[in-house]
């Protein structure tokens, strides 16, 4: 009876009649496909599907339709023909919270006010003059994080680099952007792994409206709030103490929050929730892709020895005995950019990119999208299609080599900072601090896998998240190289 008068109220709005949608898997009367998505993550769940229904399914997910992009050809229609009509973003609970009302330039609408941020921001921090001002704190965390491998090679212990990585980058971030690590390293850490949760997790309101007491109930808006003010207290804290350093007109290079206050003060158009959200994107956005990324071409890399060598030879034979890799060597890596370029190939950090919504009715691939319809372009499935790539499973950094492909996703077949008008504006920041970090660990020690492992113990499962780490910290032993000065 529901069914029959869910039709009924469509056929009245004339709303299904008039869209040619593409094709997907059957529709259950008020959940829609929530239940199509199984139990693997998402990207994964999605890949399924489009191996059954082709590049461009369609969905509903309760009352939310959704349109998901599996192939080059139809990523390059999204993200490029159709690119003004699809570059709005979604509105969910949790990411609505997390950017203090879509306050930020990630999640705001797209619109006259997302232009102005953005433009101001790419001027202002992701321009290579600001990216070039915080080498040095990039270049003395990665060198703190060496000298304690240093330690744990020295006493033979095991290094879990998962953690520590997060740590290094989480480390670049929060002086990137405030000027000072923040104490207390693990509760950062808890708490950036709980928003990543909570980003992910399921909403039932996001789906069905109506239901938001549902939420309620399962104590999902009390967590939400809780991990939210966990945030938003360290963000005041270290705005408070910026405007009481700004009082005393300190010298020295300024930080990113300091550029927001000065422009605050100047008059320009800038919130305090603006500063907020935009702390969080540089936060969130900055901090696991670069250490997850680095992470997981290590865990490659222990698999193919010879690979890791030549990478290793090519990194020892630019920098000689010198003690360390300095950001002018990076120009020198061909060999250590493919590498990097291969596991974002295979491990996307951001493998749906971030939803988009479109805007307009468009069509694509003969089908007629409505306005509203989330789109999910699934990158982690295009870097595995085989139409594109040759044993598109097999970990082979040579295919980057002659420059088929590069990071400005011209083809679409690699598009792991996406494209269009929302591209990510820290895409050269980002790729900076995987280089050199992955550089100087390849430099400075010799890596193993705990006695009695053998590389296909190393397990590469994923875990569910925004960012995609591996499911298990990656440990392994390091020795040191000789070749390098003291
Ligand atoms: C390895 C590093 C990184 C990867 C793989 C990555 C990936 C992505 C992807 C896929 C998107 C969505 C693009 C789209 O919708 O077309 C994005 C957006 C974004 N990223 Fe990144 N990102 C990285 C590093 C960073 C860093 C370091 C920052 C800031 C410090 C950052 C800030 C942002 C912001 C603000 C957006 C939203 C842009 C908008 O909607 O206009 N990302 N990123």
């Amino acid at each position: 009876l529901l069914s029959a008068l869910l039709l009924a109220g469509r056929k009245a709005r004339g709303s299904t009649a008039a869209w040619k949608l593409p094709p997907g898997p059957a529709k259950l009367p008020l959940i829609g496909n929530l239940h199509s998505l199984g139990s693997k993550v998402l990207h994964q769940s999605l890949w399924e599907l489009s191996k059954k229904h082709g590049p461009l399914v369609h969905l509903k997910l309760g009352r939310v339709p959704v349109v998901v992009v599996s192939s080059p050809e139809l990523a390059k229609e999204v993200l490029k023909t159709h690119d003004h009509e699809c570059c709005t973003r979604p509105s969910h609970i949790s990411t609505d919270k997390f950017s203090y009302g879509r306050s930020d330039i990630a999640l705001m609408p797209y619109g006259d006010r997302w232009r102005q941020l953005r433009k101001f921001c790419t001027v202002e921090f992701f321009s290579a003059k600001k990216i070039n001002s915080f080498k040095g704190v990039r270049e003395q965390e990665t060198e703190r994080t060496v000298k304690l491998i240093c330690f744990h090679a020295r006493q033979s212990l095991v290094v879990n680099l998962s953690e520590l990585l997060l740590s290094l980058s989480c480390n670049i971030t929060c002086r990137t952007a405030f000027g000072s690590r923040i104490d207390g390293g693990g509760d950062i850490h808890d708490i950036l792994r709980e928003a990543q949760a909570l980003l992910t997790a399921f909403f039932v309101s996001d789906y069905f409206p109506l239901l938001g007491w549902v939420d309620a109930l399962r104590g999902m808006k009390a967590r939400l709030n809780r991990i939210f003010l966990k945030f938003d207290g360290i963000y005041q804290r270290v705005i408070d103490d910026h405007i009481d350093r700004m009082k005393q007109q300190r010298n020295g290079d300024e930080d990113i929050l300091e550029a927001l206050l000065r422009m605050q003060k100047a008059g320009e158009d800038i919130t305090e929730d603006n500063i907020k959200g935009l702390l969080t994107n540089i936060f969130i956005g900055g901090t696991d892709t670069s250490s997850a990324t680095v992470v997981w071409a290590m865990a490659e890399l222990i698999r193919q020895p010879e690979m890791m060598k030549r990478t290793q030879d090519e990194v020892r034979g630019c920098v000689g005995s010198k003690g360390k890799v300095e950001e002018s060597d990076l120009h020198q890596l061909h060999y250590l950019k493919c590498v990097i370029k291969e596991t974002m190939r295979l491990h996307p950090p951001a493998p749906l990119m971030l939803p988009r919504e479109t805007m307009r009715t468009i069509e694509l691939n003969g089908c007629i999208i409505p306005p509203k319809t989330m789109i999910y372009v699934n990158a982690w499935a295009i870097g595995r299609d085989p139409n594109s790539w040759e044993r598109p499973d097999i970990f082979n950094p040579e295919r980057f080599m002659h420059g088929s492909s590069d990071t400005k996703g011209q083809d679409f077949k690699f598009i792991p900072f996406g494209e269009g008008r929302r591209i990510c504006p820290g895409k050269n920041l980002g790729m900076l601090v995987v280089e050199i970090v992955l550089a100087n660990l390849l430099y400075s020690f010799n890596w193993h896998l705990p006695l009695g492992l053998t590389k296909e113990d190393v397990d590469m499962e994923e875990a569910p998240g925004i960012t995609v780490h591996r499911k298990s910290a990656l440990c392994l032993m390091a020795t040191e190289y000789e070749g390098k000065e003291e």
